[in-house]
């Protein structure tokens, strides 16, 4: 049987160490002495992840909290599942003070070690993407399967703990029996950044250059009548956006899954700002603009499941099938098509061009070099880790930001700067309310908060500096917006600042 203090003592071994493979051994090593029944919660736990998902405590319940520890570890992981899934399970009037007296019993059973993981697991604080990687690797290690294998069934279910669960028990072939399911939304494929336009047509032999569009990105699934609507992190979108529903409804096939970016437009076809696209997402009432489709890729027609196939194939069946709502876009074009065609994107109020390697499979939540994004200014998605409060005009308001770039091997992010430039009275108004909500310290000038919001960052360069750990600082930093699609974990990388040196 293995102990929560076992999993406490790993993950503080991983996050102590930078280095990628000791995290993989660690983790791997545990992953091997689990019993069947507890790989599920174990994989949760080690990621970072409440088992079985939000359990309702809130940061103010865990801050009011102080409970004398247990002296010896004695807590296992099923003990741990149990506990949680009775939290999950308390309902009705006065479910706050049972939730309370609840998770005060969990929490007495536990040692001070075992306290602290809990704490900041129920407060979300330990659920960290860039985990997710090396998770992967652990698993292929630990149940000697390849980590292809591993990294397809994750992106197909989602989840690592059912992921975990398949290769530990049944090896490949229990891997192998994860597919695209019409209903169940996958990871989707994101790009890499390319220096220039020059630069990323020359990597691949032939490319489809496509305009990258500042909209949000849309997962459809449809089965027969039956459209489901899903957004970059998976979220279920289907009842806020009936026009696209009505689209595919109408589409000349069965069944297909489409990916693409979704936009809505003014009357002279330009792009609406972006947090209007946005808002559609999150509204319940009808609003005024229509949303516009405009797709990708097609990973699957008609029964049959394109993933694995090479891009131009993809292409085909989405031609077929979607070819009016497709992006815009060349394949195969001279350079000079090319570059013609990333002035018309930018011309158009669009972000640049993304370059699409067509011999490439579909490899759903990473961050590969078969897209490669060619933007013409310098913008980072970073984390705001803490806020000042503002003078003068903006006193009462939370304004100078702290800003992170995630740390690759899955550490806390890393500060590379401050800057309260760009923030509009609504934003100020706005993430004066959110940072309160997210608090987990600070002093009379700085509130820290949990490290989850992503937020762009305008800027004209990075510095070496001897003033952050990371060794970067921005340069002239501004704030564009909010980035509400996107977590933590697909922030920019502390080696993304860093290359950004070279370009001054
Ligand atoms: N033609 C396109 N092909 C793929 N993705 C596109 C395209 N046009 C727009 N996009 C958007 O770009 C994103 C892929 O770029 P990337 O993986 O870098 O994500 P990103 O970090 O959101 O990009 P950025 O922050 O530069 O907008 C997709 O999630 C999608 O929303």
């Amino acid at each position: 049987m293995v102990l929560l203090s076992d999993v406490v003592a790993v993950s503080a071994e991983v996050a102590a160490t930078s280095s990628r493979k000791a995290k993989t051994t660690a983790l791997a090593g545990l992953l091997r002495r689990l019993e069947p029944q507890e790989v599920a919660t174990a994989t949760a736990l080690l990621a970072g992840e409440l088992p079985g998902g939000r359990a309702g405590v809130g940061w103010s319940t865990l801050a009011s909290l102080q409970v004398a520890p247990a002296s010896e570890p004695t807590l296992g992981i099923g003990d741990v599942d149990a506990a949680i899934g009775e939290l999950r399970a308390i309902s009705g009037s006065g479910s706050g003070q049972r939730r309370t007296a609840a998770l005060t019993a969990l929490l007495g059973r536990a040692t001070e070690g075992e306290q602290w993981f809990l704490v900041r697991l129920f407060g979300g604080e330990l659920r960290q993407g860039a985990l997710e990687g090396v998770m992967v690797e652990a698993i292929a290690s630990a149940a000697e399967v390849r980590t292809e294998s591993v990294r397809r069934a994750f992106m197909l279910s989602g989840r690592l703990p059912a992921t975990a669960g398949a290769a530990l028990s049944g090896g490949e072939p229990a891997l192998a029996e994860f597919h695209l399911e019409l209903g169940r939304p996958i990871r989707p494929m994101l790009a890499s950044p390319a220096e220039t336009l020059d630069a990323a047509l020359s990597e691949s032999d032939g490319c489809s250059v496509e305009y990258k569009l500042d909209g949000a990105r849309i997962q459809v699934h449809r089965d027969g009548d039956e459209v489901h609507v899903y957004t970059r992190t998976l979220r279920e979108i289907t009842r806020n956006v009936g026009e696209l529903v009505e689209l595919v409804r109408g589409l000349d096939c069965r069944s297909v899954v489409l990916d693409g970016e979704t936009l809505a437009l003014d009357d002279a076809g330009r792009p609406r700002p972006f947090q209007e696209t946005m808002a559609r997402f999150g509204a319940q009432e009808q609003r005024a603009e229509l949303l516009h489709p405009y797709f990708f890729d097609c990973l699957h027609l008609d029964g049959t499941d394109l993933l694995d196939l090479p891009l131009r194939d993809r292409l085909k069946a989405l031609e077929q099938v979607a070819g009016e709502h497709r992006i815009p876009g060349v394949l195969r074009p001279t350079p000079d098509n090319a570059a013609a065609l990333f002035d018309e994107a930018l011309a158009h109020g669009h972000e640049g061009v993304v370059v699409k390697d067509l011999t490439s499979p579909y490899a759903a939540g990473r961050r590969g070099k078969a897209w490669r994004k060619v933007k013409p200014e310098h913008t980072l998605d970073l984390v705001v880790l803490a806020a000042e409060w503002g003078h003068g005009r903006r006193s009462g308001y939370l304004s100078n930001l702290h800003l992170g770039a995630r740390d690759p091997d899955g550490g806390p992010p890393i500060m590379v700067g401050k800057t309260f430039k760009g923030l509009t009275d609504e934003l100020l108004a706005w993430q004066t309310t959110e940072f309160q909500q997210r608090a987990t310290g600070g002093d009379s000038w700085t509130v820290h908060v949990v490290p989850e919001l992503v937020v762009e960052i305008e800027l004209d360069g990075v510095q070496t500096s001897s003033r952050y750990p990371g060794g970067v600082a921005l340069r002239f930093a501004r704030v564009l917006r909010y980035r509400p699609d996107k977590e933590a974990a697909e922030a920019d990388t502390i080696e993304a600042v860093r290359g950004m040196l070279r370009g001054g």
